[in-house]
């Protein structure tokens, strides 16, 4: 018997430090007593995929034809992150169909941030992401790795020379699947835009205005808790 796991965890933002804009995610992270090292396992895990992940990041800015410290400093150099844990129970086929995908699956959105780092479990494969052609393709578990998204934050910074991926979840399988999924975010006040190097790559233009991090997340945060 499982129960519907679902659980967030966030960079504790020290109290006042971004003033109005850090007042609604402020507060402390709930842990739980049992396992009694859960906490510690995490946090060990968090600092893990925060050390990747900046180093993703600095192969990415390369590939972009920046410097290596692009995603430093006041863009990342303090990076937000948000750790999500999710279980989706097994589909119902007792009328041979799915159960309502809602209660499987999580819709179609994109991630807020940089990048995420998505541990799948084994042998289920129930991710899906939309390609350039607009179709839905599998995204498989391939033990030992993650499957990497770029967020909307790197679309912007990168003047959309990467998208943003478009993802979905449906476990159709009988087995309940969890996914640890570790989202690498801006600073919380990182005023993001188009890095100069996007900008001069598509022949001067500006794809996108000026964003807020932390006011994108407190945006989707408050109007989709489901994602
Ligand atoms: O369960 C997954 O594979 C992905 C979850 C996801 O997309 C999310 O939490 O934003
Ligand atoms: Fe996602």
């Amino acid at each position: 018997m499982h129960f519907q796991l679902n659980s967030k965890c966030y960079k504790e933002l020290k109290q006042g430090m971004y003033g109005a804009l850090g007042k609604p995610m402020e507060g402390c992270n709930q842990w739980p007593h049992y396992p009694p090292n859960f906490k510690e396992l995490m946090e060990e895990y968090i600092s893990l995929c925060t050390e990747v992940s900046r180093k993703i990041m600095r192969g990415i800015a390369l590939a972009l034809g920046g410097s290596p410290d692009e995603f430093e400093g006041e863009r990342g150099g303090d990076a937000f992150w948000v750790m999500r844990l999710i279980g989706y129970p097994g589909a119902s086929t007792a009328n041979g169909k799915c159960t309502s995908e809602n209660d499987i699956g999580c819709g179609a959105h994109t991630d807020y941030g940089l990048l995420t780092l998505v541990n799948q479990d084994e042998n289920i494969t129930a991710l899906q992401v939309r390609n350039q052609a607009g179709e839905w393709i599998s995204a498989p578990p391939n033990p030992g790795t993650f499957v990497c998204n770029i967020g909307d934050m790197l679309k912007i910074l990168s003047n959309g020379l990467y998208e943003s991926t478009l993802h979905r979840v449906i476990n159709k399988s009988q087995t309940y699947r969890v996914c640890v999924a570790f989202f690498y975010e801006p600073n919380y006040d990182a005023a993001v835009e188009p890095l100069e190097v996007c900008v001069r790559k598509r022949g001067g233009t500006r794809k996108f205005e000026k964003a807020v991090y932390g006011e994108h997340l407190v945006s989707k945060v408050q109007t989709n808790f489901v994602t």
